[in-house]
């Protein structure tokens, strides 16, 4: 495959000795999610909207995998349904074997806006699902004390919302979804609101969290290079009507690391998503830009 400065990739298909067995040892794990022919259809005054159309995937244990697609395409109503906010219209989703069929303490949310209780510190923030689920306050804090040193935050255990960072903010997040001890961490653009710096860091921190922890992670992103990075497997969503148009395996090994941004690998995927995702020049609407200046502006 060649770019268009003439550099030779790989096929994003190719897959060395190390990463195929990774991937024959996932396929063998169970399945956590079974998405099958979900179909989601919303009626407006101007006619059916159809969000998903006939969607079918499934995410092994353990595995991390990123959904991305135009916008429109359907990736947070996808991630509504799987947190049972939402329901479909047709088909099945499965939570281990079950139908989903309403929120619950087994899928944990990390969204982009920080959805942390602005009244509660730090380590109360992370102790709320455990409490509410009845654990004695002496128990949930020593979970809730592993939870922030697992995210590095030991040290604002006692600090406020208000006083930590964005990225502060979405670790305690994590550690909040993550210590309820969900079977799925569904996580919708969390890096979204996140300066370029912050969320190289905040993608670091995940793998390490996710190599720790026992959780199968569902990413959603519009970041191409972000999705490569995490993810096992990158879904991608095709637009009007939303389908499932490919589920690569991402043939870049393990330990990632920024280096491999370059590597032949990422950059074929890249390209295959850059494909996938965004329309060949020739088919894109042509922009008229509106004249702003006075005749006689000599702007050019
Ligand atoms: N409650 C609703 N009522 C009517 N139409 C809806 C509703 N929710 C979503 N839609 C429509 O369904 C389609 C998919 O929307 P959705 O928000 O899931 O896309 P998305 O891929 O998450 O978009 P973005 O990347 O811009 O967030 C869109 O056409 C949207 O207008």
């Amino acid at each position: 495959m060649n770019t268009s400065s003439g550099i030779h990739l790989p096929s994003y298909t190719e897959q060395s000795e190390l990463v195929k067995n990774r991937f024959d040892q996932l396929k063998q794990r169970p399945k956590v999610l079974e998405v099958k022919s979900a179909s989601r259809v919303f009626s407006t005054p101007k006619g059916d909207v159809h969000a998903l159309d006939n969607i079918s995937f499934n995410v092994h244990r353990r595995e991390f995998i990123s959904v991305i697609g135009q916008s429109g395409c359907g990736k947070s109503t996808l991630i509504r349904i799987l947190a049972g906010l939402e329901s479909v219209t047709s088909g099945q989703v499965l939570l281990d074997g079950k139908q989903i069929d309403g929120p619950g303490p087994d899928r944990g949310m990390v969204f982009q806006g920080y959805t942390l209780f602005p009244w509660l510190t730090v380590k109360k923030n992370v102790m709320f699902g455990m409490k509410m689920r009845g654990e004695s306050g002496t128990s949930a804090e020593s979970e809730a004390m592993q939870w922030l040193d697992i995210v590095g935050l030991t040290r604002f255990a006692n600090a406020y919302p208000h006083e930590l960072s964005g990225g502060m903010k979405q670790r305690v997040a994590i550690a909040r979804a993550l210590a309820n001890q969900p079977r799925i961490l569904l996580m919708d653009e969390p890096f979204g609101a996140l300066d370029a710096q912050t969320r190289a860091q905040m993608q670091a921190y995940l793998l390490e969290i996710w190599k720790n922890v026992d959780v199968t992670v569902l990413f959603i992103t519009h970041d191409l290079d972000e999705a490569i990075y995490l993810s096992d497997r990158v879904l991608v969503l095709g637009a009007n009507p939303s389908c499932v148009q490919e589920v690569i395996e991402v043939p870049v090994p393990h330990p990632r690391g920024p280096e491999q941004f370059i590597s032949p690998e990422f950059l074929s995927v890249k390209q295959r998503l850059e494909e996938l995702i965004y329309k060949p020049a020739s088919e894109q609407k042509r922009v008229v830009i509106p004249r702003m200046t006075a005749v006689g502006d000599d702007v050019y």
